[in-house]
């Protein structure tokens, strides 16, 4: 990649539109908790935390993920945990960023749906004001419970609708398809909070199908395995539909072996709204730029390319039409 390219990169004003909060809790932060919060850790060292970062597939991620939430407690902790994404994010030159909480992560350990709120949005709005970084905040129902229990979460939420932006489904895909959770997500069309979902990550194409078509979501999380699918390509090109594509998680996760065999320029040369986020960035080696120049380095991106890259995510925000438009025009004026 040329140093132009590359400072190019770090020069444009960017979006995430897909970081779990949970997925941002750096090692030094998760041992510093622990010990505010007198909780004991099974790992003697940050390193050897970080030692234990070498996933075989998705679920061997969740297992270490879910884990590490367990030491968030106090709405601090929340805060603390939000306030350091936002500082990288700030580093990156993130000027929007569209964030995953899983609340059930933390209810279920009777963890108050209200803690984990308060925490999250006092840091959000505190980055909107030192650093003038706009967000959403997305709520995520885990797939692998029940669509009952995804039900008495949306339950908690109703009194604090005004500080949700929309809705996800994350967690294990594999055997847990979009189609379970059909009725929760047509309560939460109802309501008027849009909708996304983890589909075609380790999940086969007809889980994105599902997601569409039930589900009725704006935007695919992930979605790379649409490619197996010509009618899929078809009908996500013809919509528009976004895809948040997140390169290093796919390879950490094994979804491709190495990222010189990732899928992301195919996605564009098929005509697909691609996106690149971070996902869980403490846990797979990097922010959102660091993907970026990452993968313009491997994948050889052209600079149309990744500046297709950078607008795309601009174009699937939940951003107005005024921002958007007051965004894509800066983009253009730094890349001029
Ligand atoms: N990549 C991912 N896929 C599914 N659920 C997740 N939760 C956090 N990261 C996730
Ligand atoms: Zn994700």
């Amino acid at each position: 990649m040329s140093t132009d390219l590359a400072a190019l990169i770090r020069r444009l004003p960017k979006v995430e539109l897909h970081l779990h909060i949970e997925g941002s809790f750096e090692p030094e932060l998760m041992f510093a908790l622990a010990k505010r919060n007198g909780v004991a850790l099974p790992y003697s060292s940050v390193e050897a935390l970080r030692a234990a970062y070498d996933f075989s597939n998705l679920q061997s991620f969740l297992d270490l993920y879910y884990a590490g939430a367990n030491v968030l407690i106090t709405e601090q902790d929340f805060y603390d945990l939000t306030w350091a994404y936002l500082e990288k994010a700030h580093a990156d030159n993130i000027v929007h960023t569209e964030i995953f909480f899983d609340p059930q992560t933390h209810t279920a350990r009777g963890v108050p749906f209200a803690t984990v709120l308060n925490g999250i949005h006092r840091a959000l709005e505190d980055g909107k004001s030192k650093f003038g970084i706009s967000y959403r905040l997305i709520m995520s129902f885990l797939r692998h419970l029940s669509e009952e229990d995804g039900f008495a979460t949306l339950d908690e939420a109703m009194p604090h609708l005004d500080r949700i932006d929309g809705v996800g489904l994350d967690s294990s895909e594999q055997g847990n398809p979009p189609e379970k959770f059909a009725r929760l997500f047509e309560r939460c069309k109802q309501l008027g909070l849009p909708r996304v979902a983890h589909a075609g990550e380790e999940g086969p194409p007809e889980y994105v199908w599902q997601a569409l078509d039930l589900l009725d979501v704006s935007r695919i999380d992930h979605g790379v395995r649409s490619l197996e699918d010509a009618a899929l390509v078809k009908r996500l090109a013809e919509t528009s539909m976004p895809l948040t594509v997140c390169p290093f998680s796919n390879v950490r996760l094994k979804v491709f072996d190495k990222l010189a065999d990732h899928n992301l320029k195919q996605l564009l040369a098929q005509g697909l709204m691609a996106t690149v986020n971070s996902d869980d960035p403490a846990y797979f080696g990097g922010y959102l730029q660091d993907n970026l120049l990452a993968c313009a380095e491997v994948l050889d991106l052209s600079r149309d390319e990744v500046l297709t890259l950078v607008k795309n995510s601009f174009i699937a925000s939940w951003l107005s039409a005024e921002d958007k438009s007051r965004w894509l025009a800066e983009v253009e004026r730094l890349a001029a």
